[in-house]
C-alpha cells in the first residue's frame, strides 16, 4: 500500500535545489489578519465581506466557531462579482456551543472575549497543547471585568466560558509577557464591553507590537475609538470606547510572514522571487523581511507589482532582536545555520510556549543535521557548519516545517517529518515549494 503523505509520521524528501530560483509566488492571505477580520465582523451591527480570506486549520477553526456561537458565514464572491470571499453576517451571539480551538492561538485568545457576549455556555477544548500555551491573562482579565469563567483552576484550556449576553468591561491590568495576543483580545471585544476595556500591560516585556498595532489599526477601520501608547496615551495602556462595529469590505493581505520560506529560497540559492500584492504599508511582521534578509545578503525591490527579493549567493549571519516579529524565528534560524558567519537570535523566550518550544526544536533538530546551535536565555546562538542530510522533526509546529524545507534546499537527503503540519496556515505549501523551484529542481 502507498504511504499517505499527509500521516503524521509520513516523511516529505525536502526538494534539494540545483540551481538559483526564478519564480512568481502568490501567497495566501494572512492568518491573524484573516482570524481578526471575522471576530470583527462577527461583532458588528452590520453584515461585512472578507475577500480573499486565509482557508486554513487556523482560519477554518475561527470561522467554525463564530458559526457554533450563531455568526453566519457564507461562501460567495465579494460585492464586485471578482475573487473569493466570505460573507459574514452577524448574529446574537449564542451557546451551548463547542469551540475546537485547534493549537491556534488567535482562537483560543480571541475567542473567550467574545464567549463573554453570547448568551449560554460556551465550551473551549483543543489539541494536547492548547492546554500548555499560556491563556491566564485572558482568563484572569475576562473575570475581573465582570465573566464566569470554569477552568478547573488551571487558568488553561479545557475551559467554559458562562457567557451572560454582555459584559460589563472596564479597567483592567495583565501581564501580556508571554503573549501579546492577550492584550489584542480584550481589545477586540473590547467595543461591545458596556463600559468598553481599558487594558493595562504591567509585565517586564511585551512581545509582538505589530500585531498589538494590527489590531489597534483594524478595529479603527471598522469605527472603533482607540487610545494607545503611540496616539499619546500612557505607555503599555490600550484603551477602547464602547460602540457599535461598522459591517466592511476588507481584502486580506498575503501574509508576509509564510512569504518567508519562499524569499529564504530566493537568498539560499542566489536567485530571485517576486511576491506579488505585498502590502506598501502593513502592520504585519513579515514586513521586516525586507530589511532582515538584505542585510543577510540579498537585497529587495517593493514595486507595484509585489516584492522583488534577489539572492546575492553568499548569506550573512545576523545579530537580531526578533521581540517584535518571533514568528519570524523559525525562517532566520534556518538560513542563519547556512550562512557565512554566526548569528545571535534574541529577544525571543516567549516562542518557548508556541506551537511547539521553538528554541529546543530548532537547537535540536539542526544539531541532528551536524549544526552547532545553542539555546541562550532568550534566543538562539546559530554557528554556521557544514551540515549533512536527515530527518527533520517538526513537533506539530508549521514553521518548524517550513524551516526545515529551507535548510532542504541547500542540504541534499532533508526528509520533512510532518510536512502537512503546514496546513496550519498555509495549506497548499508543499505544492507552492515544488512549484517555485520548477520542474528542473530550480
Ligand atoms: O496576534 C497575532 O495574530 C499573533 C501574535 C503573535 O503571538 P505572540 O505574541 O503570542 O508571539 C504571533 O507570534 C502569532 O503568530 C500571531
Ligand atoms: C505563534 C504562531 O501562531 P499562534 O497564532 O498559534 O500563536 C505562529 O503562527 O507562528
Amino acid at each position: 500500500m502507498a504511504a499517505n503523505p499527509t500521516a503524521p509520521t509520513a516523511l516529505w524528501p525536502a526538494p534539494h535545489a540545483r540551481g538559483a530560483v526564478d519564480a512568481t509566488v502568490h501567497v495566501p492571505g494572512s492568518k491573524s489578519v484573516t482570524n481578526r477580520a471575522l471576530v470583527l465582523a462577527a461583532l458588528a451591527s452590520e453584515p461585512g465581506w472578507l475577500r480573499r480570506p486565509l482557508r486554513s486549520r487556523d482560519t477554518l477553526l475561527m470561522a467554525g466557531a463564530l458559526r457554533a456561537m450563531g455568526v453566519g458565514i457564507d461562501e460567495g464572491v465579494g460585492p464586485d462579482g471578482s475573487g473569493e470571499a466570505w460573507r459574514v453576517l452577524p448574529a446574537g451571539l449564542r451557546g451551548p456551543a463547542t469551540v475546537d480551538v485547534g493549537n491556534a492561538g488567535t482562537v483560543m485568545r480571541f475567542l473567550p472575549p467574545v464567549a463573554t457576549l453570547a448568551a449560554g455556555d460556551i465550551r473551549f477544548d483543543g489539541d494536547p497543547r492548547s492546554y500548555e500555551r499560556p491563556l491566564h491573562g485572558v482568563i484572569d482579565a475576562l473575570r475581573v471585568l465582570g465573566a464566569r469563567i470554569d477552568d478547573d483552576a488551571r487558568g488553561a484550556l479545557p475551559l467554559t466560558v458562562h457567557g451572560g449576553g454582555a459584559l460589563d468591561g472596564g479597567p483592567v491590568s495583565i501581564d501580556a509577557s508571554s503573549s501579546s495576543q492577550f492584550v489584542s483580545a480584550l481589545l477586540l471585544s473590547g467595543p461591545r464591553f458596556n463600559q468598553g476595556v481599558e487594558v493595562r500591560h504591567t509585565g517586564r516585556s511585551l512581545p509582538s507590537l505589530p500585531h498589538i498595532r494590527m489590531t489597534v489599526d483594524m478595529l479603527r477601520a471598522v469605527g472603533a475609538q482607540v487610545d494607545t501608547p503611540e496616539s499619546g496615551g500612557e505607555p503599555n495602556v490600550w484603551r477602547v470606547t464602547p460602540g457599535a462595529l461598522l459591517g466592511r469590505d476588507l481584502t486580506v493581505e498575503p501574509d508576509l510572514s509564510n512569504a518567508q520560506p519562499f524569499l529564504a529560497a530566493a537568498l539560499v540559492t542566489g536567485g530571485r522571487v517576486l511576491i506579488p500584492d505585498w502590502p506598501s504599508r502593513t502592520t504585519q511582521p513579515g514586513d521586516r523581511l525586507r530589511e532582515i534578509f538584505t542585510e543577510m545578503g540579498g537585497s529587495c525591490e517593493l514595486t507595484e507589482y509585489g516584492l522583488e527579493f534577489t539572492g546575492s549567493g553568499r548569506i550573512h549571519g545576523i545579530d537580531v532582536d526578533l521581540g517584535d516579529v518571533g514568528e519570524l524565528t523559525p525562517g532566520i534560524a534556518a538560513v542563519a545555520a547556512l550562512a557565512d558567519t554566526p548569528s545571535t537570535l534574541r529577544g525571543v523566550s516567549h516562542l518557548r510556549l508556541h506551537e511547539t518550544d521553538r528554541l529546543a526544536a530548532l537547537t535540536k533538530e539542526i544539531n541532528e543535521l551536524g549544526g552547532d546551535v545553542t539555546e541562550t536565555a532568550d534566543g538562539l546562538r546559530i554557528r554556521p557548519r557544514k551540515l549533512h542530510g536527515g530527518v527533520f522533526h517538526t513537533y506539530e509546529d508549521h514553521r518548524m516545517a517550513t524551516a526545515g524545507a529551507i535548510i532542504g534546499l541547500a542540504v541534499a537527503g532533508v526528509q520533512i517529518e510532518n510536512v502537512a503540519t503546514t496546513a496550519k496556515t498555509l495549506p497548499d505549501f508543499p505544492d507552492l515549494w515544488t512549484g517555485m523551484l520548477g520542474s528542473d529542481g530550480a
